[in-house]
């Protein structure tokens, strides 16, 4: 049998951080490494704890996981490879419990963002209460035996931790993705495909006091016709007002169109890396 990668992810098994490594590389290929936060997933992967790391990093309905764009630019990791995952929550309690009885529903930030318009119209006798993951939310519903207390999480985390399914698809829409990223140490080469089919994210800073200096960054891309999937700003920290922009943009750094795009931008901007360059991820029900 081929090895297994260790794969760390923030959060317990039956998170959907599990469930985004099961599907990307196959449960016969990979180990998922459950870590409770995200700087430890970075500092596994590059001390070489662990092979790979899977990172959520935007969702459809509740927007970005700020920190993991925080924490790409600070750690000597790239990404090779993407998955965007349905996400499907539910109110999960006690056998036998009804939801009339709960007032307090734990789940991560993200997961009760995703179930806000279920939160305020069925539930508006009970506190959300913000856990580090969904999975270990379900986990402490089941070890505190409270009927008061729910956890919102995926049908993994019922079945793994005994819990009745109380409410299902209580997300907000159910067009509900997260995409999360493949991260491996830089050293690695991520898989090449064909033209069309790649994508490369960028972090890059604009230099001070340039009139348009934003303008003439992403006037690189569209000169060269390249399409930009996505643009995040985050604060450049020490430098209040000054932002790092994170840039989505189509193509691979082995092609020209791209190459030549980031040498222009290297002279328009303060600063650039290339974060990874990866296939397009694809989508999983
Ligand atoms: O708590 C989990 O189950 C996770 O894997 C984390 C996480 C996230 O951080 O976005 C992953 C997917 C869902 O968007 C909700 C929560």
């Amino acid at each position: 049998m081929a090895e297994k990668y260790t794969v760390a992810f923030q959060g317990e098994l039956g998170a959907f951080s599990e469930e985004a490594i099961l599907a990307y590389f196959g449960a016969e290929q990979a180990e998922p490494v459950p870590l409770p936060e995200f700087e430890l997933v970075f500092e596994a992967l590059e001390s070489g704890q662990v092979d790979r790391a899977m990172i959520p990093i935007e969702n459809s309905l509740f927007g970005s996981v700020h920190v993991n764009y925080d924490l790409l630019r600070a750690h000597a990791v790239s990404i090779i490879g993407e998955l965007e995952l349905r996400i499907r929550h539910h109110l999960l309690g006690l056998p036998g419990g009804r939801i009339e009885q709960i007032r307090h529903v734990y789940s991560h930030p993200q997961a009760l963002g995703q179930c806000r318009t279920y939160l305020r119209t069925h539930l508006q006798h009970a506190e959300a209460i913000p856990a580090y993951d969904t999975a270990g939310a379900a986990r402490m519903v089941a070890e505190m035996g409270d009927p008061a207390a729910a956890a919102i999480a995926g049908i993994r985390a019922a079945a793994k931790y005994g819990l009745e399914v109380l409410a299902s698809g209580i997300e907000s829409h159910p067009q509900n993705y997260t995409r999360f990223l493949v991260l491996a140490r830089p050293e690695v080469t991520p898989p090449e495909g064909p033209p069309g089919t790649m994508k490369t994210s960028i972090v890059f800073a604009l230099r001070e006091n340039v009139p348009g200096a934003l303008f003439k960054s992403l006037a690189v891309f569209a000169l060269r016709d390249l399409d930009l999937y996505k643009i995040e700003s985050r604060p450049l920290v020490g430098v209040p007002g000054s932002y790092l922009f994170y840039l989505d943009v189509a193509g691979s750094v082995h092609e020209e169109a791209v190459q030549r795009a980031m040498d222009h931008l290297a002279e328009v901007a303060a600063f650039v890396r290339v974060l990874g360059s990866y296939p397009r991820g694809r989508r999983v029900d």
